[in-house]
């Protein structure tokens, strides 16, 4: 059993802010863990931060399937949060609960996340009410980006701000016990989660919720393709390896490496039976 379960994450509330970060295999998972956040994220956005995709949208079943369970192998004591990837949500009511059950029986991940407001209400009423925790994901949703004019701040005009309240609303009125807030002014995630009574996990929606997430490869500086606004690096992972691989290069070209500390030696007896 992972260190929490859901209703941990209600009591969380008010009292300690709620820290998520993605993971994609064993190591970040295993770094992830031992950096105590509270609850780990196998994202979609493995697709471009992982695989090099250009977006999220390519990302199957398989290959959350085959990250979850490295990341699972990596952080035993967590709780596991695994994005529903696109396409496997879209064909039905039956295909989704098929897709969410096979995603956590296959994983041991402790619940999915799935992205949409209004239009996603029945298949995240109908995953909830069969046993399965869902995370709900409103604002900027990277996997329907293209319609949203690419990935771009949501909720700046009076229409579109209203229309992720109600989006949010309606996630948790459907049975969502947690929601990601993506890309969305400030003063409307705090006016979200001043309204729901489950918690809220921020990305780009500034101080006012009950949580924060990141992805991995940002938070490290392991991704310079771009660099959104809202992302603070910790560590410039690019650059630091890229020094570290030069130095390798260089020093098996001169000879530097591997030296004597670092090669097997054999007695000398042995040797000199050789023939
Ligand atoms: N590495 C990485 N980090 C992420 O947070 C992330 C992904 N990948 N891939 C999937 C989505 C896409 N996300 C993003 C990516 C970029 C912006 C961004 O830079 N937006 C700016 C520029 C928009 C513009 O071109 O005008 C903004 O101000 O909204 C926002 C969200 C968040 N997710
Ligand atoms: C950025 C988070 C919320 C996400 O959905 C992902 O990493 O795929
Ligand atoms: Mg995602």
């Amino acid at each position: 059993m992972p260190k929490y379960t859901v209703p941990d994450f209600a009591a969380l509330r008010g009292k300690q802010k709620i820290v998520m970060l993605t993971a994609y295999d064993y190591a970040g998972a295993v770094m992830a863990e031992a950096a105590g956040v509270d609850l780990i994220l196998v994202g979609d956005s493995l697709g471009m931060v992982v695989l090099g995709y250009e977006s999220t949208v390519f990302v199957t079943m398989q290959d959350m399937i085959h990250h979850t369970r490295a990341v699972k192998r990596g952080a035993r004591e967590s709780f596991i949060v695994v994005d529903m990837p696109f396409g496997s949500v879209q064909t039905g009511l039956t295909d989704a609960l098929r897709n969410a059950v096979h995603l956590i029986k296959e994983t041991g991940a402790d619940a999915v996340k799935i992205e949409g407001g209004e239009e996603v209400v029945e298949i995240i009423r109908h995953l909830s009410q069969s046993g399965i925790p869902v995370v709900g994901h409103v604002g900027l949703t990277p996997q329907t980006a293209v319609n949203l004019g690419g990935f771009k701040v949501q909720g700046k005009t009076v229409q579109d701000a209203q229309q992720i309240l109600r989006d949010a609303q309606a996630v948790a009125d459907a049975g969502a016990f947690m929601v990601v807030l993506e890309a969305i002014p400030a003063p409307l995630a705090q006016k979200i989660t001043e309204r729901l009574n489950i918690p809220t996990i921020g990305i780009g929606a500034g101080p006012h919720l009950d949580g924060q997430v990141l992805v991995y490869h940002d938070v490290l500086g392991f991704f310079d393709r771009f660099t959104p606004k809202f992302v603070k690096q910790y560590a410039q992972m690019s650059k630091l390896g890229t020094e570290a691989l030069q130095q390798f290069v260089r020093e098996v070209r001169t000879g530097v490496f591997p030296g004597p500390e670092h090669s097997f030696s054999m007695k000398e007896e042995v040797l000199s039976r050789l023939y």
